[in-house]
């Protein structure tokens, strides 16, 4: 069989199903086969299920992401942090390339990640759409001319099911905004008010977490000084748009050298 094998963990959530109908639909690659957790009640049923195709896929849901790993050229992994972590050194073990939009990872996590890019390509990025990539792109730009006197916030709204918060792309914004401003993240981030809060800290990059309904990824950057405000700003209408990005990474990464790669990288934005 020809194109770019794909495997997909996590390939019965959100994420996982449009990325099954994404690389099905996608010149250039194939299904390799997905995973899902022992117990969850996809193992075992066709992936076609999941892909949403009319035709069966003819592979079964599997619960072994190292038999996954064995099958695929590139896994791509949207799951959970302690699983993406798993995943990763599992990569590291088979010697393949990963790629993972999965957010909440901790500094542990990441370093794991780093730790397992040492030895296969891996792309790791909060938000794989183009229009997101470019906004993180605008607002380093941005916070880099404007200065101390535009107070930074940050504001995301996503649906009710998500666990993590704020959001992984508030976080890579809130980042782009620091490397701008040239300060550590750490120093300058508040997130989250409540209660007796004193008045603004002068420099500090605020964060606000929405949660509700089926919302799929409104982010707002807001640079507000005195006598004006400017907002930059992307809403997600479909998951369709992080899929498509993350397969262009699986395919840009394929065969590539190990290291950490983001969407910079594989968009060419660096
Ligand atoms: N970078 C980007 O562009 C984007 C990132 N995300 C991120 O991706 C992640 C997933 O989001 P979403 O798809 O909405 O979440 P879902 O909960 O719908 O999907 C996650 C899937 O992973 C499964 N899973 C958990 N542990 C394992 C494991 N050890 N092995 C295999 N599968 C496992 C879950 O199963 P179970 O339900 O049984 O736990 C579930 O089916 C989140 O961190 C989210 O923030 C989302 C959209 C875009
Ligand atoms: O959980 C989600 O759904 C999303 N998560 C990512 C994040 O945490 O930034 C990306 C996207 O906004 C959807």
């Amino acid at each position: 069989m020809s194109g770019i094998a794909i495997g997909v963990v996590g390939c019965a959530g959100r994420m996982g199903r449009m990325l099954l109908a994404t690389i099905a639909a996608t010149d250039g690659c194939r299904v390799a086969g997905g995973t899902e957790a022992p117990g969850n009640e996809a193992v075992g049923q066709d992936l076609g299920r999941f892909a949403g195709t009319t035709d069966p896929l003819g592979i079964l849901v599997g619960d072994d992401p190292a038999a996954l790993f064995d099958a695929a050229d590139v896994v791509i992994d949207f799951t959970r942090p302690k699983a993406t972590v798993t995943h990763a050194r599992l990569a590291a073990a088979r010697g393949k390339a990963l790629v993972t939009g999965t957010t909440g990872l901790d500094a542990g996590d990441e370093a794991m990640l780093r730790e397992a890019a040492r030895c296969v390509p891996m792309v790791y990025a909060p938000n794989m759409s183009l229009g997101v990539t470019l906004l993180m792109h605008l607002v380093e730009q941005a916070a880099a001319r404007l200065g101390p006197d535009y107070d930074i916030e940050i504001v995301e709204m996503h649906h009710r099911h998500k666990i993590d918060a704020p959001s992984g792309t508030a976080l890579g914004l809130a980042r782009a905004a620091a490397r701008g401003r040239d300060v550590s993240l750490d120093d300058v981030a508040d997130r989250g008010r409540d209660g007796d809060t004193g008045p603004r800290r002068r420099g500090a990059i605020g964060m606000a977490a929405l949660r509700g309904g089926d919302v799929i990824g409104d982010h707002q950057v807001i640079f507000a000084a005195d006598g004006e405000r400017l907002e930059l700003g992307h809403r997600a209408s479909s998951r369709e748009t992080f899929a498509r990005g993350a397969v262009t990474a699986a395919i840009w990464v394929a065969g590539r050298a190990p290291g950490l790669y983001d969407m910079r990288d594989v968009l060419d934005l660096r």
